[in-house]
């Protein structure tokens, strides 16, 4: 591991000695990795190598798994997020996630974006509205629905459908949002304005996304992880990985040798 230690404020997860199985499957190998504040950090490997996993652990999301079983610490500003004293709801709130197909809700525009904030007992019509507005600007959305607020997100694109839930997760005021490969179902054009959008939303936000394109990870992180059979084998600076990486796996893959 190339990473140097960080100064704890730009720390947001620090990730000691991470091990997971399913069932008798080990799917994540002592994995120890440090996610920055306001960078963008892409995980990148071949088919079945544990991104997802990975990512999914990272708000507790996996445990949704019954047969899951995990050793090691995860700490999230500081506090390990198995500890007995987190509430799973709150992070959840902090570590906001956005997933390979558009998962919008059967509602209005409207009605997806204040979901979170409503489940969180805000009643007030005005900040309601105002967060509806930062949300959707936030994303990239709000020109193109301000005038159908109300009308069934379905209606909407695939691109505009991601970018929807993009503002679902946001107006939750986030700290983190985990991206699961978040344009693989999208055409270039959607896909590039969701790359553009991320490029914007980092400035506030730390983002991890999972990827399978390494142009993308190439275009848009800071950071870079390669993961190869659940085992983390390299993290850097996003250019040393594509063009001076130290571990051999590591160049074949990203010069497209394997995987
Ligand atoms: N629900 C599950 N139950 C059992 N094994 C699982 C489950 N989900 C994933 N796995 C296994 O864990 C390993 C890692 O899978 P994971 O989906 O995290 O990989 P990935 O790198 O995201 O793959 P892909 O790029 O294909 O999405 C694989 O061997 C996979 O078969």
């Amino acid at each position: 591991m190339t990473e140097n230690v960080k100064l704890s404020s730009e720390v947001v997860y620090d990730v000691k000695d991470l091990n997971l199985w399913y069932g008798k499957d080990q799917a994540l190998r002592n994995i120890n990795m440090q996610i920055l504040k306001n960078r963008v950090t892409a995980i990148i490997g071949p088919s079945g190598c544990g991104k997802s996993t990975f990512i999914k652990t990272l708000n507790r999301m996996i445990e949704n798994i019954p047969v899951v079983r995990t050793t090691g610490e995860i700490n999230y500003h500081g506090t390990d997020i198995f500890d007995k004293s987190v509430r799973l709801e709150e992070l959840r709130t902090r570590v906001g996630m956005v997933f390979q197909k558009p998962n919008p809700f059967p509602k209005s525009i409207y009605e997806n974006v204040l979901y979170g904030p409503k489940i969180h007992g805000i009643k007030d019509k005005k900040i309601l509205s105002e967060i509806l507005e930062t949300s959707l600007k936030a994303a990239a959305l709000w020109d193109e629905v301000k005038d159908r607020l109300d009308d069934n997100a379905y209606g909407l694109s695939g691109g505009q459908q991601q970018r929807l839930c993009i503002a679902r997760c946001l107006a939750v005021q986030p700290d983190v949002i985990l991206m699961d490969e978040p344009t693989s179902a999208l055409d270039p054009i959607a896909t590039s304005k969701i790359e553009d959008l991320i490029e914007t939303l980092k400035n506030q936000y730390s983002i991890v996304i999972v990827t399978h394109s390494m142009q993308q990870a190439a275009r848009i992180s800071d950071k870079t992880a390669f993961f190869l059979m659940g085992e983390m084998i390299e993290y850097d600076d996003t250019n040393i990985i594509f063009t001076s990486p130290r571990d051999k796996r590591t160049e074949d893959y990203v010069t497209g040798r394997f995987g």
